[in-house]
């Protein structure tokens, strides 16, 4: 028995940073292979295995009409002043209306077409709250991947009062939580799944890998 069921996901496409390390510009409308960052993520969001992904939702900071045009709701930060990821999770637990709720950061137009499934899988302990995923790098290290998160919606009220005492950082909060990491690192997975691009030469070279 699947933990969780077809369409009790709502996926959002984290899209509200400021791209300074892009020179400021919004990251999300940049092209990957002739399509923007967020549609790409969007699309591949859409795509993921099982049919777990019901909804969908963009969280976006800038030029919210070109996101509206991605066919999905857009929302803005209701925290004030490019909080950090930790925003976009807040924004998204307060607009979801499913059980469960996946962010992905449309920086890393690779990630895996079974993402929600696998993570779905470590609520067969029906005491998980979060799972979060992480990746071998190249180094052999393996890392979290903090930005991709499938949570139970019912956090919300915890991420208001961490966010509320000053909390920025993502492991902080799932720290406070039963998370379970999930490494993708099994044969067959791409090692570039993970990678982002946070300038315009890493998106160069991920478009050319
Ligand atoms: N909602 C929201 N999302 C954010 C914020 N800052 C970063 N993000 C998202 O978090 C994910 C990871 O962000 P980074 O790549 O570290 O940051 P960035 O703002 O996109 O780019 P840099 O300014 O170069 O760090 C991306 O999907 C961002 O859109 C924010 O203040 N609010
Ligand atoms: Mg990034």
């Amino acid at each position: 028995m699947n933990p969780i069921q077809p369409g009790q996901i709502t996926a959002l496409v984290l899209a509200g940073g400021r791209g300074s390390r892009m020179g400021g510009v919004d990251k999300g409308l940049q092209n990957f292979n002739g399509t923007p960052l967020a549609l790409h993520t969007v699309m591949r969001l859409q795509m993921q295995a099982g049919g777990l992904v019901g909804d969908l939702m963009i969280n976006a900071n800038r030029n919210l009409s070109a996101y509206e045009a991605f066919g999905a709701p857009v929302w803005p930060d209701t925290l004030s002043d490019y909080a950090g990821p930790l925003a976009g999770f807040m924004t998204g637990l307060e607009r979801c209306e499913t059980p469960y709720l996946l962010t992905a950061p449309c920086d890393t137009p690779l990630f895996p077409l079974d993402l929600a499934q696998r993570l779905a899988q470590a609520f067969e302990d029906g005491s998980t709250e979060i799972a979060m995923a992480a990746a071998r790098e190249a180094d052999g290290q393996v890392r979290t991947q903090p930005v991709f998160c499938l949570m139970r919606v019912n956090l919300l009220e915890s991420l208001v009062a961490f966010t509320q005492a000053g909390g920025r950082k993502i492991d902080r909060w799932t720290d406070q939580h039963r998370t379970v990491v999930v490494t993708f690192d099994q044969p067959g997975d791409d090692p570039r799944a993970f990678c982002n691009a946070n300038t315009l030469a890493e998106l160069h070279v991920l478009e050319n890998s």
